[in-house]
């Protein structure tokens, strides 16, 4: 947003997050400088660890963690401080949005609006309609994301929509493949991008996304569909527990070292 001009707030209640947040902005400014290309520039963006101060926001992208019960407790709280028909953007794996929008007197103002890792190169983006979704929130997201420079396809509310409800289930089975010793995580990755014509496979895409928030999604499914592709393989959890979140933490399905 910010490298499309917008005034951004950026608010995180986790001061290491905020930290991370300030580094990458300025990481990105001096790379946008050097090549000429669009990117953020610091001066557009206050850190903040305090929700009033949204309070005078156009437009809300929420983007936390990925747990129902914490959006849940959040969105009532947005209600208050936010303006009276200021569109929220909900930005979730696969929690439903009606889940969310049924927290606040104006459910029309929610519109699911899921952005694709990584952010600024990635055009297209998964919009969602819920049933309570207004037309006037919805064109303030199409406003946002041309802005942007980025389309939509509008889909309808339903948990995982359609890209993590295909897609979880398949890095389930990578994670199971590789457990299993069938093959190991770049040779899955190459058969998926050789045989398939993907730009990446399932499994260095899953350590994009982080592993921590691929086993929450997992669960999200699990909980709302009660199917067995959802069922979280020990492996993954596995993983998690030790800490091998993916590019955010080092160490994933691969190793990352700074290259
Ligand atoms: N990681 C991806 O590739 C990806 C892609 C599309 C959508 N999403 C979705 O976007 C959301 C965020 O994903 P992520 O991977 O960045 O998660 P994350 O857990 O890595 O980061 C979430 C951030 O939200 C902060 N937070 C939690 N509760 C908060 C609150 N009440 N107020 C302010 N800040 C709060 C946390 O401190 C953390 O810094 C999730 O719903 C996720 O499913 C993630």
């Amino acid at each position: 947003a910010a490298a499309s001009g917008c005034a951004v707030t950026l608010v995180d209640t986790d001061p290491a997050a905020l930290a991370t947040a300030r580094a990458a902005v300025r990481r990105h400014e001096r790379l946008a400088a050097l090549t000429g290309r669009r990117g953020p520039r610091s001066l557009d963006i206050s850190f903040s660890s305090d929700l009033t101060d949204v309070a005078d926001a156009r437009f809300v992208v929420e983007n936390t963690t990925e747990s129902e019960a914490g959006k849940r407790e959040l969105y009532p709280l947005l209600d208050k401080v936010l303006a009276t028909g200021v569109t929220i953007a909900a930005n979730t794996s696969a929690i439903p949005i009606a889940r969310l929008a049924e927290r606040l007197t104006d459910p029309g103002r929610v519109v699911g609006v899921h952005f694709m890792n990584p952010v600024d190169r990635i055009a297209m983006v998964e919009v969602v309609r819920a049933r309570s979704t207004s037309d006037k929130a919805l064109a303030d997201v199409e406003d946002l994301l041309d802005r942007m420079g980025k389309h939509g396809v509008v889909v309808d509310d339903a948990p995982g929509f359609v890209i993590n409800r295909v897609l979880m289930p398949v890095v389930n089975l990578a994670a199971a493949v590789v457990a299993d010793g069938v093959a190991a995580p770049h040779q899955v990755d190459e058969l998926f991008k050789g045989c398939l014509g993907h730009t990446s496979g399932p499994l260095r895409t899953a350590d994009l996304i982080g592993l921590d928030t691929v086993v929450r999604t997992l669960e999200v499914l699990h909980e709302h569909y009660g199917t067995d592709e959802f069922a979280t393989h020990p492996h993954l959890r596995r993983m998690v527990a030790e800490g091998r979140t993916g590019i955010k933490s080092g160490r994933g399905f691969y190793s990352y070292d700074g290259n």
